[in-house]
């Protein structure tokens, strides 16, 4: 079995594939390299290679390598940036400057897609890349997501503040807020929702037909507006099998 790792600036995102087809055995979400080993505990002796792709510091990433070195035995592969890949060309002026997550959604969405495609990735950042039909990255653009939005307004305000529950529940509907909650959460899941509309005028003018792929963790907050999206949590895992296939 392999070990699949898409480590993001907020979480670690894993799952672990099984035999020649690679069905999906087990997934889940770590907030911590701690959690994540925890959780795979249970799994560890069948584990026979671990693949991975990281946002976050050499330091960090190396340190998470060495525990699972450590803990499961196996050899880490990791995702390395790529000037072109599987027919898609980094858009980049510095290939290696692009996000690692984002070249890898682009060529998973490219390999699924084969053809246009403007990628949509809602995590700690938002991220919007566009993919001619012949494969060349046209570029993207980067904004705060979720958790960043409410944050700011957290931190360089006196009086906004709620919890979780509250900001859960206040994301049931986008209708004007009654409470400080839903004015915020509501007010940022409409930021989102129009960078997302601005996306979709950007790539009718450059893509002509194109497919919308959507991921990420905070991907229903757009969900709705994107009716045709074809909506794939797993999309860096697709890229990343590609980026570093294992015998
Ligand atoms: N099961 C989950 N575990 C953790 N976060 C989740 C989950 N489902 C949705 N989210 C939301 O996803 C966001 C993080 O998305 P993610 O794509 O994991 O980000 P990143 O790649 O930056 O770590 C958070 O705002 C969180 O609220
Ligand atoms: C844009 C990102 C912060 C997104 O990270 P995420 O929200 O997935 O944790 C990440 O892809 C990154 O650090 N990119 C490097 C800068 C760039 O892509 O231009
Ligand atoms: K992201």
């Amino acid at each position: 079995m392999i070990l699949e790792l898409d480590c993001g600036n907020s979480f670690i995102k894993w799952r672990i594939i099984a035999g020649a087809k690679q069905v999906v055995a087990a997934f889940g979400v770590a907030g911590s390299d701690a959690e994540l080993v925890a959780t795979l505990e249970l799994h560890g002796p069948k584990l026979r290679a671990c693949r991975l792709v990281s946002v976050r510091s050499d330091a960090e990433t190396l340190a998470l390598v060495e525990v699972l070195q450590k803990h499961f035995d196996i050899a880490c592969h990791m995702a390395r940036s790529a000037p072109e890949l599987a027919g898609v060309r980094n858009g980049y002026e510095n290939y290696q400057s692009l996000g690692l997550d984002r070249w890898l959604a682009l060529v998973g969405a490219f390999s699924l897609g084969r053809g246009a495609c403007l990628v949509l990735d809602l995590g700690t950042a938002v991220t919007a890349d566009l993919v001619s039909s012949n494969g060349v990255h046209l570029g993207g653009y980067i904004c705060p997501g979720m958790p960043l939005l409410r944050n700011q307004l957290c931190t360089h305000t006196r009086r906004i503040r709620y919890d979780k529950a509250a900001a859960q529940q206040a994301l049931r509907s986008l209708e004007p807020g009654h409470s400080t909650a839903e004015a915020v959460e509501r007010g940022c899941a409409l930021m989102l929702q129009g960078f997302v509309d601005a996306q979709l005028l950007m790539a009718r003018e450059r893509l002509g037909d194109f497919v919308v792929f959507l991921t990420g963790g905070d991907s229903a907050l757009v969900r709705e507006r994107l009716p045709e999206a074809r909506v794939v949590p797993d999309l860096v895992f697709v890229g990343l099998a590609i980026a570093c296939p294992l015998p």
